[in-house]
């Protein structure tokens, strides 16, 4: 098992250029199967979704891969069917994006239950929904669920809630179905509107994405492109809050900063120092930090994605904050770990209720998701002592090089050898 050494470290300073996206990467790699001509995907993370992707593409005839410059070629022309690898498939979340993607394609998609980071609920009635409304049959099967459709018709869809992974999925499918398709209370993310973008760049008919209403005009096929992925609004978010605990200053390099428009708004209200330019943005910490209020919500509200960050920020912050999770209600696991560094912190009914300003004491902490890795690195890195991370796997779901991203700016965050892990886990 794999473990991270986090140090008490002082100021930070310095900046990381922030990698593209992996949710819209998800997205993307699925949407360049639907060609039959080369596409070619620029600044993809390499991670280990992307890794479990090209072996489930390379098994029904896509081929994909790495050039030395990080782009990824796609060659979609000798797909043979869409009988996906189950396992595969169900190691990650959004691989029920290739549903969307191939069924026009095959007529038939056989894929295992996605995986993915685990929040107790996270369910896919709206994609299922979506795809019935296309035209799709579904059949559920103890492990897997087999998606088929002779003929995809365009629909108009109203989505019961707002979720990026089924209006992304619903727009896959209906770029190849017939006639017309809107998607009302569709989601706003800027993941959404890349997705739009590339397919619109590949010859689909999408408008109104990073609306609340996408309205598809079906197409006969879609043709290759270049296209380069957006980047990381969730990571530069991280990287930013990292300031606010260890105070100096924090710049992400190679953003879109209106990506991260609510974030921003709060970390100021939290007390951190912001320079916003075009591509770019510094975080100055170092002053007193104060307790606020967040509760999370689809774009653009503040992300679910950034709240483990921001509860880790919170910690160092005078007085009493609450956090609630209204996506994911559940999604509190980094909670009990936090408690053993020392934090004064409990869970009810959704929401976070942080007492801060208390110190805080390096300890043993497991990290079950990408985003709970994340916040207890940043809690590691303004605690006393040593914190020791296991679940590293988890966080590199979500990072292409968190280690060395971090001691760019000064911080002490190493990947123990495996001696010195064995030694912690002794004493763990
Ligand atoms: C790979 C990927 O892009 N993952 C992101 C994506 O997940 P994912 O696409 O799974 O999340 P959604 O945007 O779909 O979920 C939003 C909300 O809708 C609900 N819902 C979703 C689908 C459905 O069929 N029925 C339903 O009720 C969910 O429980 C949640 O409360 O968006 C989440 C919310 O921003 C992020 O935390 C994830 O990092
Ligand atoms: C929840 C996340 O990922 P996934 O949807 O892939 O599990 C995340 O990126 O925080």
């Amino acid at each position: 098992m794999k473990w991270l050494q986090v140090e008490s470290s002082g100021p930070l300073s310095g900046s990381v250029h922030i990698q593209g996206s992996k949710n819209s990467s998800l997205a993307l790699l699925a949407a360049a199967c639907m060609s039959g001509e080369p596409v070619v995907l620029q600044g993809i993370p390499y991670l280990l979704d992307m890794q479990v992707i090209k072996s489930i593409t390379a098994s029904i005839g896509i081929r994909m891969e790495s050039r030395e410059n990080g782009d990824i070629f796609i060659d979609a022309s000798g797909m043979r069917h869409s009988d996906l690898d189950r396992k595969g498939t169900s190691a990650y979340r959004a691989s029920y994006y290739f549903i969307g993607a191939l069924l026009a394609k095959t007529g038939k998609v056989t894929i295992g239950y996605p995986g993915g980071d685990n929040f107790v609920s996270r369910p896919i009635d709206q994609h299922l929904k979506a795809l019935k409304a296309l035209g799709a049959t579904i059949e559920l099967n103890e492990d897997h669920y087999v998606v088929r459709a002779t003929r995809l018709k365009g629909a108009s869809i109203f989505f019961d809630t707002i979720t990026s992974g089924a209006t992304i999925n619903a727009m896959l499918a209906a770029v190849l179905a017939e006639g017309r398709t809107e998607l009302h209370n569709a989601a706003r993310d800027p993941e959404v509107v890349d997705t739009a973008n590339m397919l619109n760049r590949m010859g689909a008919r999408i408008v109104g994405a990073g609306t609340d209403c996408i309205r598809i005009e079906g197409v006969r096929e879609l043709s290759g492109c270049t296209y380069s992925v957006i980047p990381d609004r969730l990571i530069a978010g991280a990287f930013l809050m990292a300031a606010g605990i260890n105070g100096g200053s924090v710049t992400v390099e190679d953003i879109i900063p209106e990506h991260l428009g609510s974030c921003l708004a709060k970390l100021k209200e939290v007390g951190l120092e912001l320079e916003v330019r075009d591509s770019s943005i510094t975080a100055y910490g170092g002053g007193l930090l104060k307790a606020t209020r967040m509760r999370t919500g689809m774009y653009p509200l503040f992300a679910t994605d950034l709240q483990q960050p921001l509860t880790a920020l919170l910690l160092f912050a005078q007085g009493r904050s609450i956090v609630s999770d209204k996506i994911y209600p559940e999604r509190f696991s980094h909670v009990p770990q936090l408690r053993r560094m020392g934090a004064q912190i409990e869970v009810r009914s959704g929401s976070a209720f942080i007492k801060g300003g208390q110190p805080l004491t390096g300890s043993h902490v497991h990290a079950t998701d990408v985003r709970a890795g994340t916040c207890l690195i940043l809690a590691g890195l303004g605690a006393e002592g040593k914190t020791f991370i296991s679940g590293v796997e988890h966080i590199e779901r979500g990072y292409a090089d968190v280690i060395s991203m971090f001691r760019t700016l000064g911080a002490k965050v190493e990947l123990l050898s495996n001696a010195a892990a064995e030694a912690v886990v002794s004493r763990a």
